[in-house]
């Protein structure tokens, strides 16, 4: 199981900065959707060059254009791209066509997906890498999280492997870690603590004894 660290409310220095403190305790580290709009795939080559040995996830939340998008990201030095679970499946395929050209992984961000076993099916056959079920901010402000759609995409993915994000805490990573995903992304849950190195850690040692 690995632990992603997504950077969403940062500049460019303030991320380096961040990874520099969990470094050790993370697998990969996501340049956040926010941080795309404000700095540009510039961000995830900054990223890229400061920590070479680690994977870097580019949120572009890509919704049309994948095949140019997913190639852009990659120049940049992305080593994930995200499109979202809504697109055409013109545009999935796209994306994971690109990605398999440029060696690199499509994660599917299933946001806002009505149907999400009957949608994982389909982007399962597609050859998606990774399907996340996500519960974003505005969702997350009335309460809601993803816990029970992540069990509903492992009843059904048999090829890609499984994420899950959205407010994921400390103190809810045990109720996660039990549906047993491939990846567990969080935020604010490390990068809004005090010390985010031990936080980090902690939820690492769960995901490992899982
Ligand atoms: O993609 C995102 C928002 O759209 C975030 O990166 C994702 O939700 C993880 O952050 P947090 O743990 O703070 O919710």
């Amino acid at each position: 199981m690995e632990l992603q660290l997504a950077l969403d409310l940062v500049n460019i220095p303030e991320a380096i900065q961040v990874v520099k403190e969990v470094e050790e305790h993370i697998d990969i580290v996501e340049i956040g959707t926010p941080v795309v709009i404000n700095e540009g795939l510039q961000a995830v080559k900054a990223m890229k060059e400061a920590f070479p040995n680690l994977k870097v996830l580019a949120d572009l939340k890509i919704m049309d254009a994948a095949g140019y998008e997913v190639m852009k990201a990659s120049e940049a030095g992305a080593d994930i791209i995200t499109i979202l679970g809504a697109a055409e499946d013109m545009s999935i395929k796209g994306a994971v066509e690109e990605a398999k050209k440029q060696g690199k992984k499509i994660l599917v961000d299933m946001i806002a997906v009505k149907d999400l076993a009957g949608r994982a099916k389909e982007l399962d056959a597609m050859g998606v890498d990774y399907i996340c079920v996500h519960t974003g901010y505005d969702l997350q402000a009335v309460g809601k999280n993803s816990f029970e759609d992540l069990q509903t995409i492992k009843n059904v993915v048999k090829n890609a492997k499984t994420a899950i994000a959205g407010g994921i805490k400390l103190d809810t990573l045990a109720e996660v870690v039990k549906v047993q995903p491939d990846l567990v992304i969080v935020g604010g849950g490390i990068t809004g603590q005090d010390d985010k190195k031990s936080t980090a850690e902690k939820m690492k040692q769960m995901m490992q004894q899982g």
